[in-house]
């Protein structure tokens, strides 16, 4: 697929609804699945969930940490999973959470971004917490080569509402101002610009404003951590516009049988909502 992320977003949306499904690897899971909790049973895993649930959804998250936790044989199973993902016409939006110093992003960047990097990702998740201008590397190059970012701004785990909605000078909370700056980094792009937001589908109904976003916002929480459809409509409007649904284990517990995984996929895209409401 060429094109700008945010354009090739809004069409595989446009086609297979907001769902993002993540491929997180939890060793409960692995266990619960009859896996050996090594590189092996990662593997089996990884492959099985990618085969079952990328070519029923938009984007697949695959959390990488669960990866790395087994060390370079883990990374390579990583490499091979989101290949699988890709080659069944889903994009990936890898979970890195990176956020550094300028010229460190750098590097990170070089990992994730180009084409054909070994890690290659369509978009990846950020951390703007040494400052969004420590990010404006990676913003310029995701916009460059067509890929995207989504940078933390309202996180669904509980710990972090203290420094999120705290309020900056500007009378704005750290989330909103996170909000706005991706925000204006989008501005005038059409139809979705490069540069999303996460927020998490588990917090309060009127915290942030996302209406100047003009970009896509992952929402993860849904499932697992309690959010539902109905939380979801309540939280970001009834079309959920631009807004990327994510949920890992509740979909993943269905499996090891790829029939039952898939069957949980598609049951949780469609209780979104019709395909014409996604985006
Ligand atoms: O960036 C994320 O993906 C993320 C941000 C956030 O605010 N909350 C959150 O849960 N996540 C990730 O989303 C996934 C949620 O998984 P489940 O709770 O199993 O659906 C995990 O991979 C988390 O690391």
């Amino acid at each position: 697929m060429s094109g700008r992320f945010g354009a090739r977003l809004a069409r595989a949306v446009a086609e297979k609804g907001p769902l993002c499904a993540g491929i997180d690897p939890h060793p409960g899971l692995l266990q619960a699945w009859g896996l050996p909790a090594d590189a092996g049973g990662l593997e089996k895993f990884a492959l099985t969930a990618a085969e079952a649930i990328a070519p029923e959804v938009a984007v697949v998250k695959p959390q990488s940490a669960f990866f790395e936790a087994y060390g370079p044989p883990g990374v390579a199973v990583l490499a091979k999973t989101m290949k699988v993902c890709r080659e069944a016409g889903a994009l990936v939006l890898l979970d890195v959470k990176r956020g550094d110093i300028g010229s460190t992003m750098a590097a990170y960047t070089a990992a994730f971004l180009p084409a054909g990097a070994e890690l290659e990702a369509d978009a990846i998740t950020v951390s703007p917490y040494l400052g969004f201008g420590s990010l404006d590397f990676a913003v310029e190059v995701a916009q460059a080569q067509g890929k995207g970012l989504f940078v933390l701004a309202r996180t669904s785990n509980p710990e972090a509402q203290g420094l999120q909605n705290a309020l900056l000078p500007n009378g704005k909370t750290v989330a909103q101002d996170i909000v706005d700056t991706a925000g204006a980094q989008n501005a005038g792009v059409g139809p979705l610009g490069d540069i999303g937001v996460v927020v998490g589908a588990t917090i309060a109904p009127g915290e942030l404003d996302l209406s100047k976003l003009n970009g896509p916002v992952l929402a993860p929480g849904f499932g697992a951590q309690g959010a539902t459809p109905a939380d979801l409509r309540a939280l970001f409007g009834p079309g959920l516009p631009g807004v990327l649904p994510a949920s890992s284990r509740d979909v993943l517990k269905h499996g090891p049988d790829p029939e039952s995984l898939r069957a949980a996929v598609r049951r949780t895209r469609d209780s979104l909502g019709p395909l014409e409401k996604g985006q």
